[in-house]
């Protein structure tokens, strides 16, 4: 059972929403001034991995007192219950192990008396000998050909891991083409059917429950199209395979079981790329790369168990996200990778964050009266610079930033990658140091406008400065760095959602409209107007019955 402190109610925040008046008047540049130590301070190295959150409206105080909150919210205690496999997904009544998913074979982690290390360790040598077989070409299709395209169809967290890791290890990866269908819209799958041919491809039905309705309508799809090709049924076992928890409608499906790859209830959803899941990326990267983003992983989990509070990455960063949420009233948490392979790492951390976090009562079932998880979003740099950067310099709302770079890069061209690093480093220095007035009126000057041009415009020119980020400085992307940075993100959220008294790991949010989804569905099989709803959806309905 996890504790069910309220944060508001213990003495640390007191002392925080104090101790926010006085921060909230100073500025990070007067904080750097008054305290040389201060990146040394405020920042940690973890492998190749530099994290610096120095730049961020905190002090020794801050620090301080927000470690004092999360001793205050008993957040040891939950860090062992989860590592231990206690029931902490109470509303599932579920484990929460993603942690075991990647410890190294010895290991034992207990679940109703039995050691699920073990287990895992069973479904990934089978990985590996399917992931060896279809890469060197052992393993024919029907007329006797290799494979050479997978389709991963599913949804949620049976995509969005496998299509991030996938695209930020795509420097890492073998000659299998890669193709994720996701969307229920039959786009999605016939633009991928358009690419591959039936004889060299290879199908992962991938989902946790196998009932999902996006993906068992597009597995369908894909079944159809290749016995309409001209394969016969018993061909589906060499073309088919599935990654679930649900053995028994996997067999319904016409999948042999022996080409089913299982993971456990244990298993979030967005949790999932680790498991059978990660199918895809073993087959992308191989096994051994998957193998090192696994020990990535298990290395930042071991820091994020053993680590005391003051020098613990998911700890500090998960807290500093508390403090400007619900003291500085922050609404969003933007996610800004400066590295192209990285582009799906925000979208990846939406659903891993919002659909945790994104709740309104608390481990008592009581309505809370505090913010919980921030909206994520984010694009890669420098995209995004160009894109929506002008608000986070220049708008009203305070926007806390994570800036992810790599000091090596994966295509070393030309001055490509200094010049990328060049806006790394500019960019959080522009959003804390800002732009004054002086400063402006003396550029206008040199550029010799006039002094009355100089007061109309030097308004628009400065720049307030004191906005907050964090900087995560990795040696390079590779399989090992991205699973600890991947682990260090899944861990904030747990740490932030253990703070809030909330249930992190259910997600009953996204069951209501499936629900209403269900009882329409029939509803348009005709052309007869609909009147059960309120105005607008029997509005548009009609709309569309019109229009079909
Ligand atoms: O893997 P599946 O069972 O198909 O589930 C796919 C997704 O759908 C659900 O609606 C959940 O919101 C997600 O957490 C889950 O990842």
């Amino acid at each position: 059972m996890l504790p069910t402190v309220n944060f508001t109610e213990t003495a640390a925040y007191k002392y925080l929403a104090d101790h926010f008046i006085s921060i909230n008047e100073k500025n990070l540049k007067q904080l750097f001034a008054e305290d040389d130590g201060r990146f040394e301070k405020f920042s940690l190295l973890f492998e190749d991995i530099l994290v610096d959150y120095s730049k961020n409206r905190i002090d020794d105080t801050t620090i301080a007192l927000l470690i004092q909150l999360a001793r205050e919210c008993k957040l040891d205690d939950a860090i062992k219950a989860m590592f231990e496999g206690d029931k902490i997904n109470q509303t599932e009544g579920r484990e929460v192990l993603h942690v075991a998913l990647r410890a190294p074979a010895g290991a034992e982690i207990l679940v109703n008396g039995k050691n699920v290390v073990e287990d895992v360790h069973a479904v990934l040598a089978k990985m590996e000998k399917f992931s060896n077989a279809i890469i060197s070409g052992e393993w024919k299709g029907y007329t006797g050909k290799a494979i050479t395209d997978v389709v991963n169809i599913g949804i949620g967290g049976s995509d969005l891991g496998p299509v991030m890791v996938t695209e930020s290890l795509k420097a890492y990866k073998n000659h299998l083409k890669m193709h994720f269908v996701s969307n229920i819209d039959g786009t999605h799958i016939a633009e991928t059917l358009k690419l591959v041919d039936p004889e060299t491809t290879l199908f992962l039905i991938a989902s946790k429950t196998f009932t999902t309705q996006e993906t068992m309508t597009n597995a369908n799809s894909a079944r159809t199209w290749f016995l309409d090709k001209g394969a016969a049924q018993e061909d589906i076992a060499k073309h088919f395979a599935a990654l679930s928890t649900n053995s028994k409608d996997v067999a319904a499906f016409g999948i042999d079981t022996a080409n089913m790859f299982e993971f456990w209830d244990w298993v979030g959803g967005r949790y999932s790329l680790w498991s059978a899941i990660g199918l895809p990326i073993s087959l992308s990267i191989g096994f051994d790369n998957f193998k090192e983003l696994l020990a990535g992983a298990h290395a930042a989990d071991e820091h994020f168990e053993t680590a005391e509070f003051e020098i613990n990455i998911p700890v500090i960063l998960g807290l500093i996200g508390v403090w400007y949420i619900n003291f500085f009233d922050a609404e969003t948490q933007a996610i800004l990778p400066y590295d192209q392979y990285m582009h799906r790492f925000a979208a990846y951390f939406q659903q891993g964050d919002m659909e945790s976090n994104g709740k309104h009562v608390d481990r008592n079932g009581k309505e809370i009266s505090y913010e919980t998880g921030p909206v994520i979003w984010g694009e890669p740099g420098t995209n995004g610079q160009h894109a929506f950067y002008q608000l986070i310099h220049q708008g009203t709302r305070l926007i806390p930033c994570d800036f992810i770079a790599p000091a090596q890069s994966l295509n070393p061209l030309g001055d490509h990658h200094p010049i990328l690093l060049s806006n790394f480093f500019a960019q959080t220095e522009a959003l804390m140091n800002g732009k004054t007035k002086e400063q402006v009126v003396a550029e206008l000057h040199k550029d010799g406008k006039s002094t009355a041009e100089i007061e109309e415009l030097a308004p628009f020119k400065v720049f307030e400065g004191n906005r907050p980020t964090n900087s995560i400085l990795l040696k390079k992307v590779t399989p090992f760095s991205l699973g600890s940075l991947i682990a260090f993100y899944e861990h904030k959220i747990f740490v932030q959602g253990i703070i809030w008294n909330i249930f992190s790991f259910d997600q009953w949010g996204v069951e209501l409209g499936k629900q209403l989804a269900k009882s329409i569905l029939p509803e348009l099989g005709d052309d007869k107007a609909v009147s059960t709803h309120d105005g607008s959806t029997n509005g548009l309905i009609n709309q569309y019955k019109a229009w079909r």
